[in-house]
């Protein structure tokens, strides 16, 4: 069994402090607030996320950083703008003993539009990465529901200990070696899902449903190819997987938080009335630099972007999309049937 803190002790986080826990690892979850982590070891519960879920005895929360690093192994589940500045603080307490990272988050950072794996070694230099993602709400894992996931490292050796550590039969754990899908799949989806929500609130129908959820997938494989991403990575549990959990689940923020914005609430009051961290407000900023840096066409993400920033009405980003220039649907270089 193994000693692993995992830090941020929102609804992700604790849902996996618990499943750790439950598998008879020694797990500290590491807090922001002390008053959170003493009302998670007194009541056994988390009472700000996922309330009424009893928390493994194997987990004991901290808000004390000197004690949460110890460990050897992190699991890292901030939203993915807070990484950088956490990391930074957390680098003048690490042991010269560097630790197994595993990352949860799922977002592109907005100044830099760097994936998580570039923040950490932007930050930390060359420490051992992996990065945990696919279609898993914490409302469900914490259930004990079936759930399966992808953990992807440059390492093979770190993606089978983490596969390893997170392994129960009903949370089935695959290996990748493809980094930067698995983080491209996680991230863009959210701002699909977004859009997903918004066109729920619009009554579009299920085929424009389906249609906006394919489209976004042609977004995320373009994006994909561009970062050099493997096609296969997308189409399956982080890139097609995640997308389907996030658009159509009623557990998911991102959707959630679109469908408010969609039925006429700013986004201020989406995001206030939610609660929790909708990676996909944050990472379509990002998404939308990269469009024009890597020279990439995402009209989704440009529409979604110009409803939550640019005051642009839903009904004025429908009819944008619908009436882009008609094209083939696959790009020249992929007809080759
Ligand atoms: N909730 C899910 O079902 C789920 C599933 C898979 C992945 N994720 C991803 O996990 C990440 C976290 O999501 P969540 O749903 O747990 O979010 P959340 O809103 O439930 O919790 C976020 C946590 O991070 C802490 N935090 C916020 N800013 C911080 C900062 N600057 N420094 C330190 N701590 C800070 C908050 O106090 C809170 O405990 C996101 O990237 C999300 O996309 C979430
Ligand atoms: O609730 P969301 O939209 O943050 O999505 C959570 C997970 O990423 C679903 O796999």
């Amino acid at each position: 069994m193994e000693e692993i803190t995992v830090f941020g002790a929102g609804s992700w986080g604790t849902a996996l402090a618990n499943l750790l826990g439950e598998l008879g690892h020694r797990v500290v979850l590491w807090c922001r607030r002390s008053d959170q982590a003493r009302a998670i070891n007194l009541l056994g519960e988390n009472p700000n996320y996922l309330r009424g879920y009893r928390i493994s005895s194997n987990v004991t929360a901290t808000s004390k950083i000197d004690e949460a690093v110890e460990s050897p192994k992190w699991v890292l589940a901030l939203p993915t703008q807070a990484v950088r500045g956490f990391l930074t603080e957390l680098s003048g307490n690490m042991a010269p003993q560097r630790p197994e990272i595993c990352n949860v988050a799922k977002g592109i950072e907005i100044d830099s539009a760097f994936t998580v794996s570039e923040i950490v070694k932007n930050v930390l230099g060359d420490v051992s990465y992996s990065v945990l993602s696919g279609p898993s709400h914490a409302e469900e894992v914490i259930r004990g529901f079936p759930t399966a996931v992808v953990v992807a490292s440059l390492r093979v050796e770190a993606a089978e200990m983490w596969q390893n550590v997170f392994s129960r039969p009903t949370f089935r754990v695959y290996t990748s070696n493809d980094v930067v899908g698995v983080e491209i799949g996680g991230a863009v989806k959210n701002v699909i899902a977004i859009a997903a929500g918004i066109a729920k609130a619009m009554e579009l129908g299920d085929n424009a449903l389906a249609a906006l959820v394919s489209r976004g997938l042609a977004e995320i494989m373009r994006l994909g190819a561009k970062m050099r991403a493997n096609p296969l990575t997308l189409s399956g549990l982080a890139g097609v997987g995640d997308l389907i959990v996030t658009c159509f689940s009623g557990h998911s923020r991102n959707m959630r938080l679109g469908f408010s914005i969609g039925m006429g609430k700013s986004m201020k009051e989406a995001s206030d009335e939610l609660g929790q961290v909708a990676e996909g407000i944050y990472t379509v900023k990002a998404l939308k630099k990269m469009a024009q840096q890597v020279g990439v066409e995402l009209p989704i993400v440009e529409e979604v972007y110009a409803i939550l920033y640019e005051g642009l009405s839903p009904n004025e980003a429908l009819s944008n999309l619908l009436l882009r220039d008609p094209k083939p649907e696959l790009p020249p270089a992929m007809q080759w049937m």
